[in-house]
């Protein structure tokens, strides 16, 4: 026996996966506004896999749900097209103060992103159908199912559905947690399991994020 057990390899793998990602200056500044105001941003790795979602579809419209202090919101631009645009939704005026500052610090054009200050239970139905190749939810984990209703509307065939802490960490895989996040995590998933248009996989990097292509 010795003093050290060796570590679970999938957790090495998870540390390898996180540490081969290093964010610039930008995206560290963003990320401590983001802590400071306690609006918790992906981790590197999750933001480097939205920015690789959102080349794959060649994402030009791109909505979000939870701007936060804009750490997501960086990642995926720097994956979509250079004139993509960015809608990202968010109640709070001081969150989306703290991501103005983060876009400006990474030189994104005015024109390129589009903040949305408000609840999507206002906003989300004044947003067009099937017009966004990428929707990231990122807001309240107890709204999930009403936003994945939402996206999956406005997404454009073909388009990519991708939902932060989807399994609220794991939980909706125990039968035992019945307690009102993981109860609207497991809906949420349900909804994506049951929708023929969809294609889903569940990722394990930060707190587990779904991915789900719709059908062309
Ligand atoms: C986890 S933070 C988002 C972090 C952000 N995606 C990032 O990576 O920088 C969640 C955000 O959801 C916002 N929020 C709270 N209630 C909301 C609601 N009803 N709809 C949308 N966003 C909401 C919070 O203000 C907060 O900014």
């Amino acid at each position: 026996m010795t003093d050290t057990q060796p570590s679970d390899p999938r957790v090495a793998l998870i540390d390898y996966a996180e540490s081969a990602i290093v964010e610039d200056d930008a995206l560290v500044a963003a990320r401590a506004r983001g802590i400071e105001l306690g609006a918790i941003p992906v981790s590197p790795a999750v933001g480097a896999l939205l920015a690789v979602l959102a080349r794959a579809v060649d994402a030009h419209a791109v909505a979000e749900i939870g701007t936060g202090t804009g750490v997501s919101g960086l990642w995926l631009l720097a994956g979509m097209a250079t004139d993509g645009v960015l809608t990202t939704i968010d109640p709070e005026l001081e969150h989306h103060q703290a991501a103005r500052a983060s876009f400006a610090g990474a030189d994104i054009a005015s024109g390129r992103t589009r903040l949305i200050n408000g609840t999507p239970r206002d906003v989300l139905p004044r947003l067009s159908d099937s017009s966004y190749d990428l929707v990231f939810i990122d807001g309240p984990r107890l709204d999930m199912p009403r936003f994945v209703t939402e996206s999956v509307r406005m997404l454009r065939p073909g388009g990519m559905l991708v939902i932060h802490d989807a399994t609220a960490q794991g939980a909706v895989a125990d039968p035992a947690r019945t307690d009102p996040m993981t109860a609207a995590a497991r809906e949420a998933a349900l909804l994506v399991a049951d929708d023929d248009r969809l294609l889903p996989v569940v990722i394990p990097l930060g707190p587990g994020v779904l991915a789900a292509a719709k059908s062309r």
